[in-house]
């Protein structure tokens, strides 16, 4: 096994809200090897992109504490010049939206070699162009002289995302964090996309922190999965552990909620409730327990903490013991209605 090129020591990033903070990122605890993909996954408000930004240090006004290991030195503690050294050329980061991401403004292959110029400025002009172009046709960008010339609007969001994919790897980063790559996209684009990350870390041995809330593009791309809810990790395992033999009732919850082509699951479980605001999070106890109260409390660690389970799996608290599905939908309604 070789050694971790990214480690995160009880990182927690709190936002400011009305005069008090909260972590929306609390105390986590991970690792990221080369050619190794990492998911991160978790419903919508569970703290998954702000851990990318605090990883690549992009929060501008949260309060972030823990440490931040790449490549054995701590980038926690890296003034935010040093940091820009770094950020696009070691590690750099594939955004959602790669309308928003892209400057409307400048033809693509500008853009591109903006950020070659930034970490290479002994490349010549006509050096940069032509990497530009190389990687173009890396992200597999057909004709990409032409589309070196166009602006994002003429792309389409499948290639728009190729020239931000192209911008990201431009100064062969060793890390690599792409926050919901594919969301933004339609499904038959969502899998090229996926192909071209698969194929763009074989070739590079990069470490990919993969975001997303889609198990489906989890079981495609992960070594490892991460399971992240309410600012804490919940759940890690290797792929094929996680999907097979999830413990943690969120993980549990998450896979029993996503139809299955060519299984039968003998009811499709919708988890009740949504991920809590961070104003109202509960900070003591096990977080999950409003969402399955149908498990006894006592089940619950007063604070729970992670157990190695297995080699490699660690879940947290120890209701993963004790939970089951509701017998029916009237138990669980029973337990969620007033
Ligand atoms: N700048 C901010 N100020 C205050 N609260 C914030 C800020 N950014 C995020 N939050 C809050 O932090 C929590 C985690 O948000 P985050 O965006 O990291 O979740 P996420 O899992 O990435 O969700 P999504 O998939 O919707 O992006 C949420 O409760 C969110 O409202």
């Amino acid at each position: 096994m070789n050694e971790a090129l990214l480690q995160i020591e009880h990182l927690t990033t709190s936002f400011r809200i009305a005069d008090q903070y909260y972590a929306a990122v609390d105390d986590v605890t991970l690792s990221v090897r080369e050619n190794e993909v990492l998911a991160i996954v978790g419903e919508s408000g569970s703290g998954k992109s702000a851990l990318a930004y605090s990883i690549m240090g992009l929060h501008t006004r949260a309060k972030t504490e823990g440490d931040i290991y790449f490549n054995g030195h701590n980038i926690a503690r890296l003034s935010p010049s040093k940091l820009n050294k770094l950020r696009g050329k070691d590690m750099s980061m594939i955004f959602q939206d790669p309308l928003s991401a892209l400057n409307p403004l400048m033809i693509v292959g500008a853009q591109i070699e903006e950020v070659i110029l930034l970490h290479q400025p002994k490349l010549s002009r006509k050096d940069r162009a032509d990497k530009a172009v190389e990687l173009l046709a890396k992200v597999g960008i057909p004709r990409p002289e032409h589309t070196y010339g166009r602006y994002p609007h003429e792309l389409s969001g499948g290639m728009r995302q190729r020239v931000i994919i192209a911008i990201a790897i431009a100064n062969g980063p060793k890390l690599l964090i792409a926050d919901e790559p594919t969301t933004a996209l339609d499904v038959t684009i969502q899998l090229q996309i996926l192909e071209l990350l698969r194929k763009l870390k074989a070739d590079s041995k990069a470490g990919i922190v993969l975001i997303t809330h889609d198990l489906g593009v989890v079981s495609e791309m992960a070594d490892r999965v991460a399971v992240m809810y309410a600012g804490q990790i919940v759940e890690i395992a290797d792929i094929y552990t996680l999907i097979s033999k999830a413990r943690h009732p969120y993980t549990r919850s998450l896979l029993q909620s996503i139809p299955t082509a060519g299984e039968t699951k003998s009811r499709l479980h919708v988890i009740q409730g949504i991920v809590p605001s961070l104003q109202n999070l509960p900070r003591q106890g096990c977080r999950f327990r409003s969402r399955i109260p149908w498990i006894d409390e006592s089940a619950h660690e007063e604070q729970p903490i992670m157990h190695e389970i297995a080699p490699g799996h660690w879940v947290r608290c120890s209701c993963y013991k004790h939970f089951r599905f509701p017998d029916s939908k009237e138990e669980e309604l029973r337990h969620v209605l007033p």
